[in-house]
């Protein structure tokens, strides 16, 4: 590590990765490091599709960050979003509150306040919402056998039941969720092309996804735009996703930031129509290293009073699905480095990410001895946890 690098150490299920990041401010990206894709033709001749997945893959094995245009989400059905996201963030505390994350099950539901992460004291706030069949277009509703439902829901419905005074919340997020998990399936047998892989080797594997919807509140910060990151400033620090890939939506305001293979920064600018797709660390580890799940962050780069909205869809395979390593993505030179792994053997394990390592070292004992929540969160808390750069 020299003076002009952080050392990151990530955790994915039960492995550590460490980085030597540049601690330089962001460049603006070159368009071969995050390319844009067009998607006009993802249901387009066989010939279309392979070209479509020639550069998901040369994105994917680059930065692991590309931007998608032409991907067939109404932009009404975006706007709507995004309208509900700042009217559920602009209420007062105790509206929030009753959609806390902290009275949902698994800690992954509804609304988590600013500086109450158990990550990170700094992290800006979000409301989460999570995957049920009764929400996927896949499944004609009446159809649904109650079984079928709760073995397979992981929807927390005291988040809808928390924002039902607020007209169309539920309807609105739903729509851009279901727009989201539509474009994910489509996708997926573009990276199966992309991965030399039968068209449909997916299919199974997505029938009862993880399917996370968010939105993030980045508060305006005047001295967001000028200084970088600040102690204080709410933002989300380095971290990798675990999903396969995430769909993100982001504002104009920008303030997206992502690690490049040499490991510098590189800002992920909003381009209007577009959306950014990243590859997450489940994808990472089934194409053996192949495909990047690069660090990012992000803050409110905006200058003034504009709050930031950014409202990513995390996108994984059923939970209790066993994927191996891609055959493809094996031979005498790169053999297989992972074990078949479940998505569910993955989130219980969590995820944590911090650039100090007794920090993290610490959180991650009391992760694994199952004490999930205020435990970890105290201990970060009592140390100086600079997650900025
Ligand atoms: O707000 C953004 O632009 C990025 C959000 C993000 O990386 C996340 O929620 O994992
Ligand atoms: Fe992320």
């Amino acid at each position: 590590m020299t003076a002009e690098t952080i050392q990151l150490k990530l955790r994915f299920g039960d492995e550590w990765f460490s980085y030597s990041v540049s601690s330089k401010p962001p460049r603006n990206c070159t368009n071969l490091e995050v390319p844009l894709v067009d998607l006009a033709n993802l249901e387009g001749s066989a010939a279309q599709r392979k070209v479509i997945a020639d550069a998901l893959q040369q994105a994917a094995e680059t930065s692991g960050f590309f931007y998608i245009k032409n991907h067939g989400i109404p932009p009404d059905v975006i706007q709507e979003a995004q309208i509900q996201a700042k009217r559920f963030f602009s209420q007062p505390v105790d509206m929030k509150m009753l959609a806390l994350q902290d009275a949902s099950k698994g800690h992954r539901a509804g609304w988590r306040a600013p500086n109450t992460s158990h990550v990170c004291p700094s992290e800006k706030s979000v409301f989460r919402w999570r995957y049920s069949p009764e929400h996927d277009p896949l499944y004609d509703h009446d159809q649904l056998d109650p079984q079928t439902i709760s073995q397979h829901s992981e929807d927390e419905p005291h988040v809808w039941a928390a924002t039902a005074h607020l007209k169309n919340f539920k309807v609105d997020s739903l729509a851009y969720w279901r727009s989201c998990l539509n474009l994910a399936r489509k996708l997926l047998p573009l990276f199966a092309i992309s991965l030399s892989l039968p068209e449909t080797y997916f299919d199974s594997m997505a029938t009862f996804p993880e399917a996370d919807g968010l939105y993030n509140f980045y508060p305006a910060t005047k001295a967001g735009a000028l200084s970088g990151f600040a102690p204080d400033t709410e933002g989300l620090g380095s971290h990798t996703d675990f999903q396969c890939f995430t769909i993100l939506w982001q504002d104009q305001n920008g303030g997206l930031q992502a690690v490049t293979p040499e490991n510098e920064w590189i800002w992920v600018t909003p381009v209007e129509g577009t959306l950014v797709v990243n590859i997450g660390d489940f994808f990472r580890r089934l194409t053996n290293d192949r495909y990047k799940s690069a660090i990012h962050r992000a803050y409110n780069q905006g200058l003034g009073d504009a709050d930031r909205i950014s409202m990513p869809f995390f996108f994984g395979f059923n939970s209790d699905a066993e994927c191996a390593v891609f055959p493809s993505c094996i031979d005498d030179l790169h053999p297989e480095k992972y074990k078949p792994i479940t998505y569910g053997q993955v989130i219980s394990t969590f995820v944590l990410y911090t650039k100090e390592y007794d920090v993290l070292l610490t959180a991650a004992h009391a992760y694994s001895g199952g004490s999930y929540g205020l435990a970890v969160a105290q201990q970060l808390q009592s140390r100086h946890f600079a997650w900025y750069m």
